[in-house]
């Protein structure tokens, strides 16, 4: 057996079970081969790295020390953790967690009941040891519930028979019993088991037809020298998940193959979840079955996640075995960054927090919901990993704790060569400190490091700017000004939030170390640097470009003059109005071209300009003009402008999107390509003149699009009131939504692949739109994506 280390959020380990009694005599080999790199293991000559590979001799015991112990060791420190027992049927995964009755007692004794054993001898080391931070109070409780059939149900429950939950509503939690004594939690354990639902397969005698969760519920109040009480609470969820089956083998029908469908699709599920949490997915599929969303709370970046994934050593079971490695090797990439959150949860019970008029969550979960995989290695604050943010976020913590946030710290930093932060961590506001300045900021305010960086978040030492903070020191309260505030309550929820977000993360920008210079200024007359006006810039960009805020409403909120906010000039030579007297453009469509694109253009934002350029492109297309002839029309530089290094998105998007269409003209043609050959195609504008079978298919492409984009472009023409142009545009349009394939509406701007389908589905269940205002009702539009699309084609 190999060893991951203690700090390590993920470890997945593969335990292989025992040869079957059955199989005893038949002297099959293993297919399982192990390396002499104790971490690895080898399937039909495929080797497979896990943090531990544990073979049939590994004992309960040993499996206990190694995967779980550590997790009650952050249990205790207040971190959610998750263990999971998943595999085939048969391979041992009650086993292994406990849940199966018969083995509560001896060798066998599987984690559940080793957990409680440990929580309780914990308790009483940790009341003979006098080092410890005193824990004041310790309520544990337990809850055990099981996933059958896509419904919940109590196992601790008088009624256990009858669901709690079904499909579709929101789990909230099963009944919680308080643990006092571990007699009690054997007593639990068995009530809780032989209400599962079991049944026998031709591969497991007692095999489970359910997913079971026992959840340890730990709620520590400490209470410190001066009898201020802080609360720890945190839980443990011990998961043993139904065994996947194929129906060819279990053999069942009936009652029997709709559970096991139902335990697939569960799996499945966890499976999605677990990828989408890999891939660093905004949205993760929690809602695709009961068990995802039971889970949601444990499976997630914040908690420690422990997967044992367990398999069988003989061959006819070799796919299941397969398809179990794949998947742990899939939850191998998980990175989670845990956090001491059920202490920040439980801060809003102080009274006195409460009174704060902004939330201390908000930041908070913003902060950790920005924590994946992509964004996770540093937050917006100076740099500083999300991680070390958080933790030192963290106070009232036991001296354990505290210990453990600054020793994550320490790795974290010197692995990463970052610069050291440890002062931060060390410097963590305690009960005494909050309790002084009792305010929203007290969470912000970092003792400033010794270099003087901006790491000093102190706003009660800085001086106000703009009007931005109001300061009031003598009522110990500091808040945002009157005039924010005003903005803040016409801003939508979702954006108060954001906007909240931003300014907190950028406090440091705005307030910089106070200057003796400065000090003498009233607050209005703070001067403002150059960068701190780009940077309330970009603020209230982000903040007010969705906003229904009139455009002055950015100088009132700032308290400031308007040139603040004064755009630089146009660069020059990198886009400018047509020219009239072009040979190379039809005067309709210029005026066509015109309108399209430069509606809404700030020409003197980069960004802008590189999404115009973009639509620039896909607008040519629709009028089935060469782009060159666009751009030189028009002086649109070719490629976008480099805004950053990290811009290259659009490039490869781009490409990508260009090899796509050669790609597709290629199918047209009736010829299967392979890569190389898709490579030697040239671009579109050269394959017109040179390849006659492109050439055609090239032909027929543009007739179908522009038999209908030209009547746009006539239409335009013909008419010299604007008004009626607009209607006959629109109309232009609705035909095309109406008419066009799937690659036709992807012309329009807004519309991408996804959403052309959307549209088309539509159109098919509800026939053509006659108005835009079945368009505008269509199920299609999220948020503000009408808007944006009306916007983008010029249809208001
Ligand atoms: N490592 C092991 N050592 C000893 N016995 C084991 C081991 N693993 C499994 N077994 C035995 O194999 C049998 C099946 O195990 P178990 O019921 O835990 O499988 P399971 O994976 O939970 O199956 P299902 O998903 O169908 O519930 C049990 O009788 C158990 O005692």
């Amino acid at each position: 057996m190999s060893n991951a280390s203690d700090n390590c959020a993920v470890k997945i380990a593969v335990r292989e079970r025992p040869v079957r009694q059955s199989l005893i005599n038949s002297k099959e080999s293993s297919v399982i081969g192990y390396h002499p790199n104790p971490n690895i293991l080898i399937v039909e000559e495929r080797p497979f790295t896990f943090d531990y590979v544990l073979s049939p001799e590994v004992t309960q015991a040993q499996v206990f020390e190694d995967l779980i112990k550590p997790l009650v060791k952050k249990l205790k420190l207040g971190f959610n953790c998750t263990a999971l027992a998943y595999g085939q049927t048969g391979t041992g995964k009650s086993y292994t967690m406990g849940l199966d009755s018969t083995n509560i007692e001896g060798e066998h004794i599987g984690v559940v009941p080793r957990v409680l054993k440990e929580i309780f001898s914990a308790e009483t080391q940790d009341k003979d040891n006098t080092e410890n931070e005193p824990v004041f109070k310790r309520e544990i409780s337990a809850s055990f519930i099981e996933i059958y059939n896509e419904k919940v149900y109590d196992l601790l429950a008088e009624n256990s028979s009858e669901p709690i939950i079904a499909k579709g509503f929101r789990y909230t939690g099963g009944s919680r019993k308080p643990l006092t004594d571990i007699n009690e939690c054997h007593a639990i354990l068995t009530q809780g088991s032989k209400n599962r639902h079991v049944r026998p397969t031709k591969m497991n005698s007692q095999s489970s037809r359910s997913h079971a969760i026992f959840t340890i519920h730990l709620r520590c109040i400490l209470r410190n020298t001066n009898g201020e009480e802080s609360i720890i609470s945190s839980c443990m969820n011990l998961v043993d998940l139904a065994g996947s089956e194929g129906v060819r083998r279990t053999g069942h029908q009936g009652v029997a193959m709709s559970e096991g469908v139902n335990i697939n699709q569960g799996l499945l599920s966890i499976g999605k979840v677990l990828q989408a949490m890999t891939m660093g997915s905004k949205v993760i599929p929690y809602r695709d079955s009961v068990l995802s969303s039971v889970l949601q709370d444990s499976l997630n970046l914040n908690s420690y996640l422990t997967l044992l994934a367990c398999i069988s050593p003989h061959r006819e079971d070799l796919s299941e075995t397969l398809s179990t490695l794949r998947f742990a090797q899939n939850a191998k990439q998980l990175k989670n960054t845990p956090q001491i959150n059920s202490i920040i949860a439980d801060i809003k019970k102080n009274a006195k927090i409460k009174q704060t008029p902004y939330k201390i969550k908000p930041l908070q979960n913003n902060i950790a919901n920005r924590a994946t995989p992509l964004k996770r290695t540093y937050s917006a604050i100076n740099g500083m990993p999300v991680k070390s943010v958080i933790k030192s976020n963290t106070f009232c913590t036991p001296k354990k704790q505290r210990a453990e946030v600054n020793r994550c710290n320490q790795t974290e930093i010197t692995s990463s060569k970052r610069p050291k932060l440890s002062n931060v961590a060390m410097n963590l506001p305690n009960m005494a400190q909050l309790e002084s300045t009792h305010n929203r900021e007290s969470l912000f305010n970092r003792s400033s490091d010794s270099n003087g960086s901006l790491l000093s978040l102190n706003i009660s030492s800085s001086t106000a700017v703009d009007g931005l903070v109001n300061n009031n020191h003598n009522k110990g309260n500091t808040n945002f000004s009157p005039v924010i505030r005003k903005y803040m309550t016409e801003l939508e929820s979702g954006l108060e939030k954001k906007f909240i977000d931003i300014l907190q993360r950028n406090l440091h920008v705005l307030m910089p170390p106070q200057t003796p210079a400065a000090a003498t200024m009233a607050p209005h007359q703070t001067p403002l640097t150059q960068s701190m006006r780009q940077e309330i810039k970009s603020i209230m960009k982000e903040v007010l470009q969705d906003s229904p805020i009139k455009a002055n409403a950015k100088c009132q909120l700032f308290n400031t003059s308007e040139d603040m906010f004064k755009v630089p000039e146009v660069p020059q030579g990198v886009l400018h109005p047509p020219k009239t007297s072009s040979p190379n453009m039809k005067s309709d469509e210029r005026v066509s071209f015109t309108e399209t694109f430069f509606a809404g253009v700030n020409t003197s934002d980069k960004k802008d300009l590189n999404k115009s350029i973009r639509r620039s492109r896909r607008i040519s297309e629709r009028f089935g003009i060469a782009h060159s002839v666009i751009e030189n029309e028009f002086q649109i530089p070719s490629e976008p402008i480099n805004e950053s290094s990290n811009n290259t998105s659009y490039l490869r998007r781009s490409s990508r999107r260009s090899v796509l269409q050669r790609y597709a003209e290629k199918r047209n043609n009736g010829r299967l390509t392979t890569h190389k050959e898709l490579d030697e195609i040239p671009a579109k504008s050269e394959t017109s003149t040179k390849t006659p079978n492109n050439k055609k298919a090239n032909k027929r492409l543009k007739d179908n699009n522009n038999s209908l984009i030209s009547q746009i472009c006539n239409s335009s023409s013909t008419s010299t009131n604007a008004k009626s142009r607009l209607s006959k545009h629109r109309k232009g349009v609705l035909e095309l939504l109406n008419k066009g394939s799937l690659k036709e509406i992807q012309i329009l701007p807004m519309i991408g692949q996804k959403k052309a389908f959307q549209i088309i589905t539509q159109r098919t269940l509800h026939g053509k739109f006659k108005t835009w205002h079945q368009v505008e009702k269509l199920p299609v539009w999220r948020g503000n994506e009408w808007q944006r699309f009306s916007e983008a084609n010029c249809l208001v």
